[in-house]
């Protein structure tokens, strides 16, 4: 088939893909960028900003719910509405992208819609709703295909409505009851939305503890939250059976507990299907998870690969980050920086918010690493002491003892993302931990949990 010659072809217009394309297009090469549904990606449309926008009125009710301890009282009329509509109407334009598309080919890129495949080196077929179209890449193609929800492989429910967080976001109306299938982020988020809006929430977890990816203090401290709240928490567990009636879903779990719930939310982890991208094309692997990358992004001779498919951290944050380092590499600048995952950070916006940079103390330890831990309790620091009700959070810092050094951390509590900019410094630029205790915190934050984290270095 006669194909249209062009520099890059960029597959997948998530964070990164509409980053790096329009990167290159603004520099002056001919780019076609393809998405087979929204220019931006599941971020804008199905995952960061709807969520967060949940959280934000999520966290409005939580401290409503502490007024009656702190200021008197509040009676408060939950209403889903506003979130729906914030969703709908500032987030996602009714998950339209025309500004997303106009933004991309505004820098001067071609925007195809329709679903692209590597057919050779080079080369893309992406099948649009008006047939097929080729594209020979001179420079190259760039990966940004993300991922999709994993839907596990559980007797009766692939004939079930379930949602996904596709479908979450979407909702206008609040369920009176759910089940989260998944005890990730996605599912901590989520549960907690629905559970604060009113849903009576259960989630079952497969792994032994929430957010297993996290230091395990962070998981149970959640748990505990979720519970005090009202949420049920099941851990290791899964679900055996799921049926719907047309009305209700009954979900029989592992050992034998049957639960009948309004809706069932499936946030079990995410896949990726590389036969599809056609990969081996490229002489790729096609039957495993992700595209090995080097440090400036090239996956193969003409191939760079960027976002949740490389595995270096499922967030909008790598992916971006990983778009600016393959667009210096395409366009061949000098000096060009190379990826570093030492200080990758990540947050859970639950309430308390979760906040990680670098290495767990057990994947220090896993490394051979010689390490030191120093933890500090917000609710025995000052600020904590007098933020009092919804102070639940702690520090926790994972020092390389021979080098002096930190190389993990995390962060729970009120603006725990936030608390976690200074933890990420620290990683990134290997302050040493000397250093770091002869800085002065300011009283009395929540960030001076840091300096007492230091001061228990054991
Ligand atoms: C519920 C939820 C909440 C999240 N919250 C956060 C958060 O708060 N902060 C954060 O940093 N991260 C968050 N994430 C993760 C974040 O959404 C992703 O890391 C982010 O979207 C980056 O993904 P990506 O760049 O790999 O591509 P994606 O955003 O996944 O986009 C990939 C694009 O490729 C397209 N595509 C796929 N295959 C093809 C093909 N063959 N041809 C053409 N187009 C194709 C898709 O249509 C899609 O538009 C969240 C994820 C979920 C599910
Ligand atoms: N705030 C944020 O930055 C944010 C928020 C949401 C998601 N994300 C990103 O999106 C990615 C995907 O998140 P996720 O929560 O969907 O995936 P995940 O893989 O992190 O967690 C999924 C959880 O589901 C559990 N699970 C798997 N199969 C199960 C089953 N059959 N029954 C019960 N539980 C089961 C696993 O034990 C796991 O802990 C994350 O890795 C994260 O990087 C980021």
């Amino acid at each position: 088939m006669p194909g249209t010659e062009v520099d890059v072809v960029v597959i997948g217009m998530g964070p990164g893909g509409e980053d790096v394309g329009a990167r290159l297009a603004r520099a002056g090469l001919s780019v076609v960028g393809v998405d087979a549904r929204l220019v931006g990606g599941e971020c804008p449309y199905y995952a960061c900003v709807p969520t967060k926008m949940m959280i934000r009125a999520t966290d409005a009710l939580g401290e409503a719910a502490r007024v009656d301890t702190l200021a008197g009282s509040a009676s408060v009329r939950r209403d889903w509405a506003p979130v729906a509509t914030r969703i709908r109407e500032e987030a996602t334009d009714d998950w339209d992208d025309t500004v997303a598309v106009d933004r991309f080919t505004g820098t001067g890129g071609e925007f195809v819609r329709g679903s692209g495949r590597i057919t050779a080196p080079r080369e893309v077929t992406v099948s649009t709703a008006d047939g097929a179209r080729v594209f020979r890449a001179r420079r190259g193609i760039v990966l940004n295909t993300g991922t999709d929800p994993a839907v596990p492989a559980i007797d009766g429910l692939a004939e079930t409505p379930y949602w996904t967080n596709r479908d979450a976001v979407a909702v206008e109306e609040v369920p009176g009851s759910l089940v989260v299938l998944g005890g990730g982020p996605v599912g901590c988020e989520l549960a907690q939305v629905f559970a604060r809006f009113g849903a009576a929430v259960t989630i079952v977890q497969h792994a032994d503890r929430l957010l297993p990816g996290d230091e395990p203090e962070a998981g149970e401290l959640l748990a505990d939250t979720f519970e005090a709240e009202g949420i049920t928490v099941r851990t290791g567990m899964s679900a055996a059976r799921v049926r719907y009636d047309g009305g209700r879903f009954a979900v029989k779990l592992d050992n034998g507990e049957e639960l009948a719930v309004d809706r069932l939310l499936v946030a079990a982890g995410r896949r990726t299907d590389l036969a599809a991208l056609g990969v081996g094309a490229v002489g790729l692997p096609e039957d495993v998870r992700g595209v090995d990358t080097d440090e400036r992004m090239r996956a193969a001779d003409g191939l760079w690969a960027i976002g949740d498919i490389t595995g270096r951290g499922a967030f909008t944050h790598v992916s971006m980050y990983q778009a600016r380092i393959a667009a210096a590499d395409i366009l061949g600048e000098d000096g060009a920086e190379t990826a570093d995952y030492r200080a990758v950070p990540r947050v859970t916006f639950t309430d308390p918010e979760v906040g990680s940079v670098g290495l767990t103390e057990e994947a220090a330890r896993a490394k051979g690493i010689t390490v030191r831990t120093g933890l500090s309790e917000i609710p025995s620091s000052s600020r904590g002491f007098i933020h009092k009700v919804g102070n639940k959070g702690f520090v926790k810092l994972v020092e390389d003892a021979e080098r002096g050094v930190l190389v993990g951390a995390t962060s729970v509590g009120p603006t725990g993302g936030e608390v976690l900019g200074a933890l990420v410094v620290a990683v990134h630029a290997e302050v040493p931990t000397t250093t770091l205790r002869r800085m002065i915190y300011a009283y009395p934050t929540f960030h001076r949990a840091i300096e007492d984290a230091l001061n228990n270095l054991a």
